[in-house]
């Protein structure tokens, strides 16, 4: 099976600073991939070079059998990426229903699997809020704005930045389970957390990185062999 997304010995840089060091990282179709590592070790820097938004200084980009390295966001947004950030990017001037609207797309295929009846099935809040200004949310309602914005974009691939980072335990629960609908459906997944036991029960697949490169690469079973790795790189 062709991987839905390879990327091939990237390094990344701010400035003088090495961030990223011969990363190789690849997503299979459908697959769920959790992106480990403590503070400051590279994983948003990885969600936002995959994602066009950070240029790699070496290494190349795949997405299916095409390459996109070098790519504007835009044209890897409509290859069928989607990017949920720390920082949510909701448009605080327009409505929730707005928010969503306004990303709506079809996938490669023309096909529009997620619509506003299923991200309001999914996130009832949302709808109880649709007419609601992007600025008048709280935070937990704006990341399920934010993840029901890049859903809209009927994405191959869904990159999530701190999952549930600052959310209240209902809403964390809740964006587990959201993100176990979005598995299901097929979307490939690759999601950074701070909970580990929450994400050896979704992922495929680990990758730990550390100070910019891939330390562990395997499943969930192979993580909890090595008690060692797990306490040095991500200190529980
Ligand atoms: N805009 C920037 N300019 C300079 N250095 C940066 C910038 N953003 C991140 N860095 C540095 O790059 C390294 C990797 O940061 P990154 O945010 O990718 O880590 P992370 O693993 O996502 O950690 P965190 O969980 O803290 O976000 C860190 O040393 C960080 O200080």
């Amino acid at each position: 099976m062709t991987p839905a997304l390879v990327a091939e010995n990237l390094n990344v840089y701010y400035g003088q600073s090495h961030v990223l060091r011969d990363v190789n990282f690849r997503v299979m179709p459908g697959e769920t991939v959790s992106l480990l590592g403590r503070n400051g070790m590279g994983k948003t820097t990885l969600l936002r070079t995959l994602m066009g938004l950070l240029p790699a200084r070496k290494g190349s980009l795949r997405l299916g059998n095409e390459t996109i390295g070098g790519s504007r966001t835009s044209t890897i947004a409509q290859r069928g990426l989607a990017f949920v950030p720390e920082s949510r990017g909701i448009f605080p001037n327009l409505t929730v229903e707005e928010n969503l609207t306004f990303a709506q797309r079809a996938n490669r295929a023309g096909q529009s699997p997620w619509t506003l009846e299923r991200i309001y099935g999914l996130f009832p809040r949302m709808q109880e809020r649709r007419s609601n200004w992007g600025n008048q949310l709280s935070g937990g309602e704006q990341k399920m704005l934010a993840i029901g914005r890049a859903l809209m974009t009927n994405p191959d691939i869904f990159l999530l930045d701190e999952a549930t980072e600052g959310l209240a335990p209902k809403l964390r629960d809740e964006i587990w389970a959201t993100l176990r609908v979005i598995r299901e459906s097929g979307t490939a997944v690759v999601v950074v957390d701070k909970n580990l036991s929450d994400l050896l029960a979704l992922g495929d697949r680990h990758v730990i990185l550390a100070k910019g490169e891939v330390v562990f690469d395997g499943s969930a079973d192979a993580l909890r062999a090595d008690p060692d790795l797990v306490h040095r790189h991500l200190g529980v």
